[in-house]
C-alpha cells in the first residue's frame, strides 16, 4: 500500500512526463504551490536544461525553483506559457476545484490564467462528488474582512479568519465552512463580486483542463468535460 507521500511523488513524476513534450528553449512553465507542487518542482529540476524557466504562484515556490537552479520569471515578463501545474484541496468530476489551502489562491489563479492548460495533480483523496467539505479559502483586503464575513454568513457560510497568516499580496484569508456549492462557477462569480474580496478559492469558471490523480493502481488522467 503506497503512502500519501508516495502517491504525491508518483503524480509529480507523471506531471513531469506530461509537460516534457511542451518543453523548449523559449518555454516558461507555470508552477503552483503546495506539497504536491513542491515534489513536482523537485522532479522538474532534473530537466532544467530543457526549458527556459518558470513563473511561480508563490514566493515559496519561487524560492524552491531558484534553489534548484531554475530561472524564475516575473509574470509581467512572460507572454504566455503552454502549461500550468498545481495541486488542489478538492476536485470534482467536472475538474472544478477548491484551492488555497496554502494561501496562494490569487497568484495561482493569475498564473493559471496566462497558461494554455491547467494540469491539476493530486492523490485520489482529493476527488469528491461535491465540493465544499474543505472550507473555502477567500483572500480579502484586510479592511473588508468583517464586511465580507457578514456577506458570507448571509450565504450560509461560517467564515473564520486564518489566524496569523498574511498572503504574498499582503492580504488575509477567510476559510469558509458550510457553504452549499450547487453550481461552482456561479458561486465563484458571486463571491468574487463582493467588495473587498481579492479572489475566492473556487476554480470553476476556469477549472483544470486535465487532472492527474495518483491511485494505488497507478496515475489516472481525467479531462474536463467540454
Ligand atoms: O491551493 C493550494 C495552495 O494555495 C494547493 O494547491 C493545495 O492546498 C493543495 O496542496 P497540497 O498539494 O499540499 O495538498
Amino acid at each position: 500500500m503506497l503512502s500519501q507521500q508516495e502517491l504525491k511523488q508518483r503524480v509529480a513524476a507523471a506531471a513531469v512526463e506530461y509537460v516534457l513534450p511542451f518543453m523548449g528553449a523559449d518555454v516558461v512553465l507555470g508552477v503552483g504551490t503546495g506539497s504536491t507542487a513542491d515534489l513536482f518542482i523537485d522532479a522538474l529540476a532534473l530537466h532544467r536544461q530543457r526549458f527556459k524557466g518558470a513563473a511561480a504562484s508563490s514566493e515559496r515556490s519561487a524560492a524552491r525553483l531558484a534553489a534548484h537552479g531554475i530561472k524564475v520569471y516575473d509574470l509581467n515578463e512572460v507572454q504566455g506559457m503552454p502549461v500550468y501545474v498545481d495541486g488542489a484541496d478538492e476536485m470534482d468530476a467536472g475538474l472544478n476545484m477548491i484551492k488555497g489551502g496554502g494561501g496562494a489562491l490569487t497568484r495561482e489563479k493569475i498564473v493559471a490564467s496566462v497558461a494554455e492548460r491547467f494540469v491539476c495533480i493530486a492523490d485520489e483523496s482529493k476527488l469528491v462528488e461535491r465540493l465544499g467539505a474543505f472550507p473555502l479559502p477567500i483572500e480579502v483586503i484586510p479592511m473588508a474582512r468583517a464586511s465580507v464575513a457578514r456577506r458570507l454568513e448571509l450565504m450560509g457560510g461560517r467564515p473564520q479568519l486564518r489566524s496569523g497568516f498574511v498572503t504574498d499580496n499582503g492580504c488575509q484569508i477567510l476559510d469558509v465552512a458550510g457553504l452549499r456549492i450547487d453550481v461552482p462557477a456561479s458561486m465563484e462569480a458571486e463571491i468574487n463580486n463582493i467588495p473587498g474580496v481579492v479572489t475566492c478559492g473556487l476554480f470553476a469558471i476556469a477549472g483544470a483542463n486535465v487532472a492527474l490523480l495518483a491511485t494505488q493502481q497507478g496515475v489516472r488522467e481525467l479531462r474536463r468535460p467540454s
